[in-house]
């Protein structure tokens, strides 16, 4: 009773407050996650606008999407090769893109970001798109990082705002962490569960806390990695070799970084340092930050920590 009348309070007719059932999706911003949660999305019927900048950034998004739908179908259809091609017909008619995030919202169950990782632009982002989407519509972050009561502070959607953390690469990657800040409700928290196991991943629920559940365990892991390297005592081949041989992960650490983007490791860094300056572990590393000055983001622009063809 008081959650309802403290929606009354705040303008919104009961219908907002109800299990929104995603059916129309918007996704903000066509990278690596984007793309690769439009491709999900699609694939499980549901109707898909993805959004970026410009429209080549969304050529590429489409083809990144069919080069990955195609290894999916191999596996998938492996006797039947006209029913894979008709799949990914179907699935790409589920997509259309747009460079105009404002008018794509307009008839959305779901706005789901995943544009830089930095506060300010996502923030910015949200605050217009606030004004423009119905007010049924769910807003949910990607963020790997960056607190969501943060990034939902500029709305008036607080209830209505959670995190949907996928991990890299989507298609591939079977978890989803379902984030709820204090002010997000039950019934925005079950419509994301429920989105997230209709797209065929297994969810575990996450309060709003720094790295959420994986990051907070795998940053760590990660700084250490390259502490290990800068310090001298181990080649970064030889740190890869002895995490997936001793310990069976798929790709040691310097592979992995360079397969999520240095740009967006370093994001995460320098935004962590701004909130705890003093804490050793987010100090800077040399080598990162040259790297990236360098435009050697990893395998999306060939070449980080190793060069790629
Ligand atoms: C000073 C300090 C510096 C450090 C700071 C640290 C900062 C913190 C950084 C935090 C980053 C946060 C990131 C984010 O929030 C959370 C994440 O996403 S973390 C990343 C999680 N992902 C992983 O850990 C991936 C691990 N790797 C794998 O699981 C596998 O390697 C792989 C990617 C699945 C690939 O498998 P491989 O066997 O290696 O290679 P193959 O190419 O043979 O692929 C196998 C199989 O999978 C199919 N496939 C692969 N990719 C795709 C795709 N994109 N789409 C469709 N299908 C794909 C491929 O076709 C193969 O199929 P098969 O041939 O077997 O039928
Ligand atoms: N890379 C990973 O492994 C990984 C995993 C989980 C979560 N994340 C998070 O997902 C988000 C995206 O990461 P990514 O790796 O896909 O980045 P990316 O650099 O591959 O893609 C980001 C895209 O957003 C677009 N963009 C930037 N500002 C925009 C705006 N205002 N409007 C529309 N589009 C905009 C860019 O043009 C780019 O295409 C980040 O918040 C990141 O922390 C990344």
């Amino acid at each position: 009773m008081a959650f309802f009348a403290h929606q009354i309070r705040r303008g919104f007719s009961s219908s907002a407050v109800r299990n929104v059932v995603i059916k129309q999706v918007t996704i903000i911003g066509g990278g690596q996650m984007g793309a690769g949660i439009a491709q999900v999305a699609a694939s499980t019927g549901h109707s898909v606008t993805l959004v970026d900048t410009s429209d080549d950034i969304l050529k590429k998004s489409i083809k990144t999407i069919e080069g990955s739908l195609k290894r999916v179908v191999k596996k998938k259809f492996a006797d039947k090769p006209e029913a894979g091609e008709e799949f990914i017909q179907k699935v790409l008619k589920n997509v259309s893109t747009s460079t105009d995030a404002g008018s794509a919202v307009k008839s959305s169950d779901l706005v789901l970001e995943a544009i830089v990782e930095n506060l300010k632009i996502k923030q910015d982002l949200f605050s217009r798109l606030d004004k423009l989407a119905p007010a049924h519509t769910i807003f949910a972050s990607n963020t790997s990082s960056l607190p969501i009561s943060d990034i939902s502070s500029t709305t008036n959607r607080l209830d209505r705002f959670g995190g949907l953390h996928f991990f890299n690469p989507v298609p591939m990657m079977k978890l989803v962490e379902v984030i709820g800040t204090s002010s997000t409700s039950q019934e925005t928290f079950d419509s994301l569960l429920n989105f997230s196991k209709v797209l065929g991943k297994t969810p575990v629920s996450c309060k709003d806390t720094p790295g959420f559940i994986v990051n907070r365990l795998f940053v760590p892991y990660l700084y250490e990695a390259v502490r290990l390297y800068e310090r001298g005592h181990g080649s970064k081949e030889d740190i890869d070799i002895a995490m997936k041989l001793g310990v069976g992960y798929p790709m040691g650490p310097f592979e992995l970084s360079d397969y999520i983007g240095l740009d967006t490791i370093k994001f995460i860094m320098d935004g962590w340092r701004e909130m705890d300056p003093d804490n050793t572990l987010f100090a800077p590393s040399e080598l990162m930050d040259k790297l990236v000055a360098e435009g050697k983001l990893g395998k999306k622009t060939g070449e980080g920590f190793y060069k790629y063809k």
